[in-house]
């Protein structure tokens, strides 16, 4: 295992992190309060969290006080920019959920703040059909589709789009373990898929859960979710829900994959783990078990892939095999890159790219550790 270097804070000026803090969350604020016409003490929690000079932890009488005591220890008091990049941005959620009454005994309890958001960007009838025609192709040409598909769809998370003007297509794969990762597919045993966000990207993920079936490569799917809102567009088992409500009743996928369900081929996990501020390092062992047992497990989005290297300043050129290494079992990420977080690329591959690689979302890999 290399020398971990330092992790990533928001306190250099000029960074992504500190656009995050400074700008993003203001705006995913803002977004939220044109969404739900939340009543004036919730308006104005949100407006404090935003202005809030140091970090204030949560209420001592919030369901997971004690969890974020422990995971917090040294952070409370100090400045939002001088803590690790991750755990800010976690607890920002967490705070906004606290904030908006999402836990607590009055009427805005288990509202979705992004609900309005992600409702705006389900998927349409043209997209629908674009995947259904998928069936069509042969075998492996569905496969590299889908693969391309979910790629696709993880550039277009809501929190990105705030901030971001791009097309948000995907480019150029800076690493690509496309084959690997379909060569580990074939045994018909159980694959987890970590989802990350609800909407376009849900959209591939679902129906390449069900060729994963269809074909047989795939025994039985997991398909892990967040358990509560996060990161704007992030999966819950609600949003999954709602997602399959999208497929027209005569769609032979939308038919196989709520059978698949009935039946316990596909089911949905919803960790608390998922929102907590910790790396894979740091998994509970329910979860661990899951992952060892199965065949692999991929990892979708640019969070999930800071959870799995670590939120570190990692040169680009280290191994993807020796960080990853402490995974029980086959992992796969694909994730548009859409942070600083990048290993596991030859010395020079960053020479032909654009300053902004890193941030831009029209680049992506797909990695994998066998
Ligand atoms: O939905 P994803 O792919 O995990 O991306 C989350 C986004 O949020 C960030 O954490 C920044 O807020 C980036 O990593 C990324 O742009």
């Amino acid at each position: 295992m290399p020398v971990e270097p330092p992790p990533i804070l928001s306190n250099v000026p000029g960074s992504f992190p500190e656009s995050v803090l400074r700008d993003r969350h203001p705006a995913i604020v803002a977004r939220v309060l044109e969404g739900i016409p939340y009543e004036p003490a919730v308006r104005e929690r949100l407006g404090r969290l935003l202005q809030e000079p140091v970090i204030e932890p949560l209420p001592a009488d919030a369901h997971d006080a004690a969890d974020w005591d422990r995971w917090g220890e040294g952070m409370y008091g100090r400045s939002w920019y001088d803590v690790p990049f991750l755990w800010a941005e976690n607890f920002f959620y967490r705070r906004l959920l606290d904030a908006t009454g999402y836990y607590g005994p009055g009427p805005w309890r288990g509202i979705d703040p992004f609900g309005p958001q992600k409702a705006a960007d389900l998927p349409g009838a043209a997209e629908l059909a674009e995947l259904d025609a998928l069936q069509d192709l042969q075998e492996d040409e569905q496969a590299a589709a889908l693969t391309a598909a979910a790629l696709w769809g993880n550039s277009a998370d809501l929190g990105f789009r705030l901030v971001s003007q791009g097309s948000h297509r995907v480019d150029e794969l800076v690493a690509d373990d496309t084959k690997a990762l379909w060569a580990l597919l074939r045994g018909g045993g159980t694959v987890c898929l970590v989802a990350d966000n609800a909407g376009r990207e849900l959209l591939p993920d679902l129906v390449l859960v069900d060729f994963l079936l269809r074909t047989g490569r795939a025994g039985k799917v997991e398909l892990h979710v967040k358990p509560a809102p996060y990161f704007v567009s992030d999966a819950l088992p609600a949003d999954v829900l709602d997602e399959l409500r999208r497929f027209p009743p005569d769609s032979a996928v939308g038919q196989r994959l709520r059978a698949a369900l009935r039946d316990g081929a596909l089911s949905l996990h919803a960790d608390p783990f998922y929102c907590a501020p910790l790396t894979f390092h740091e998994m509970p062992q329910d979860l661990a078990s899951r992952f060892a047992a199965a065949e692999l497990t991929v990892l979708k989005g640019d969070l999930n892939y800071r959870r799995l290297v670590g939120d570190r300043h990692w040169p680009v050129t280290t191994p993807f095999e020796e960080l990853t290494g402490y995974f029980p079992g086959a992992v796969a990420a694909l994730r548009t890159v859409k942070s600083d977080v990048v290993v596991g690329l030859g010395a020079g591959a960053e020479r032909s790219l654009p300053a902004s690689w890193r941030t831009s979302g029209a680049f992506a890999l797909v990695q994998v550790r066998g």
